[in-house]
């Protein structure tokens, strides 16, 4: 069985970067990109645009794949909570973003991001984003969520 693919997407806009306080669904109560899952016939791009609209009600601008993880727990078996995520920068965002039952937006300055109030792993990898950087890797964390037990992660890889 393949791991679930989603999307996350990070829309900056004068060194402030567009977040979500999730409301449910694996991270709920977590500071994340906006994003989900990949539906059948959708490609992540797709997908990425889907899930802010769902989520913010406003469309990314000027998306812009940047990495690739899969992420897992320790257990190493994949099941519900094994994703393939596919990230995404953009410019900005059409519109004024609005809080949905799934996500309340804030906005939050490139230089300060609140780390401690996200998944373990957006530590190694949003900073290449920020960065222009495009990353690859592979993050298992512990069964709580709460350590990393390993990781590997290339730069500068390149997407199709
Ligand atoms: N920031 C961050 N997000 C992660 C990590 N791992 C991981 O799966 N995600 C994201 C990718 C997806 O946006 C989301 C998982 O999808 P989900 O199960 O919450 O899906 P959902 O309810 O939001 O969406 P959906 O069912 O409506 O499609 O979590 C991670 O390590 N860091």
């Amino acid at each position: 069985m393949q791991a679930t693919e989603a999307t996350l997407c990070h829309p900056v806009v004068d060194d402030e970067m567009l977040l979500i306080r999730k409301q449910r669904g694996l991270g709920a109560g977590k500071l994340v990109g906006p994003g989900g899952k990949v539906e059948s016939g959708e490609t992540p791009r797709e997908a990425a645009r889907r899930e802010v609209r769902e989520e913010l009600r406003v469309d990314p601008v000027g998306l812009e794949k940047r990495g690739e993880f899969d992420f897992h727990f320790r257990d190493g078996t994949v099941d519900d909570d094994s994703m393939y995520v596919h990230v995404f920068a953009a410019d900005g965002v059409d519109g004024e973003p609005e809080a949905t039952e799934e996500a309340v937006p804030e906005l939050h300055p490139v230089s300060e991001l609140p780390y401690g109030e996200m998944w373990i792993d957006d530590r190694v990898w949003l900073p290449h984003l920020v960065t222009g950087e495009t990353f690859r890797g592979e993050f298992v964390l512990s069964d709580d969520g709460e350590s990393l037990v390993r990781y590997e992660m290339d730069i500068g890889v390149e997407f199709e």
